[in-house]
């Protein structure tokens, strides 16, 4: 478990916390009331500021469930957290609903904070790369889905 140090810029907010003890994401807690129209995005405060550890970073994830439920997301996701920001941690949502506006009420939970390792590389240039299985097969390459889309 690594210690993480948090502090509370809006004291009237629980800390985030795990749903579940072994859950990847923090929960965090929305500090303003929004109102997003169908397309709308905000960037909506936390109340909470952290120092995460060097060789480490945290990402803003979206909450499936809001996903689901209401087509709200994270513009960004996953929201990228430097070791080095002392600042608010905030949540660029979108509404990503067609129809309907989404209500966030001040303290729900309404993204989630991944903490990880995360390498520094030294960049080495060379001249041609190392070959590989995959080369430079992408978008597709490894075969068709029977998804369709709907013709003009
Ligand atoms: O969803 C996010 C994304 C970023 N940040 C904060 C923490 C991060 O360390 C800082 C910068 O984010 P990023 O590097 O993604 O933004 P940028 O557009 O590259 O800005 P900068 O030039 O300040 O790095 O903003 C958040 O609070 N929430
Ligand atoms: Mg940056």
């Amino acid at each position: 478990m690594l210690d993480v140090e948090i502090t509370r810029l809006d004291p009237g907010l629980p800390l985030p916390t795990y749903a579940r003890h072994d859950d990847a994401g923090l929960d965090l807690h929305a500090a303003e009331g929004v109102e997003l129209a169908p397309g709308e995005r905000r960037l909506v405060a936390t109340g909470i500021a952290i120092a995460l550890p060097p060789g480490h970073a945290g990402f803003v994830h979206p909450r499936s469930g809001l996903a689901l439920r209401h087509g709200l997301s994270v513009v960004n996701t996953p929201g990228t957290i430097d070791a080095g920001y002392r600042g608010e941690i905030k949540v660029l949502l979108i509404n990503h609903d067609l129809e309907y506006s989404v209500r966030v009420a001040r303290g729900d939970r309404i993204a989630q904070l991944v903490v990880q390792p995360v390498d520094h590389v030294r960049l080495v240039e060379v001249d041609a790369l190392p070959g590989s299985a995959r080369g430079a097969g992408g978008y597709g390459s490894t075969g068709v889905t029977s998804v369709t889309h709907e013709e003009e």
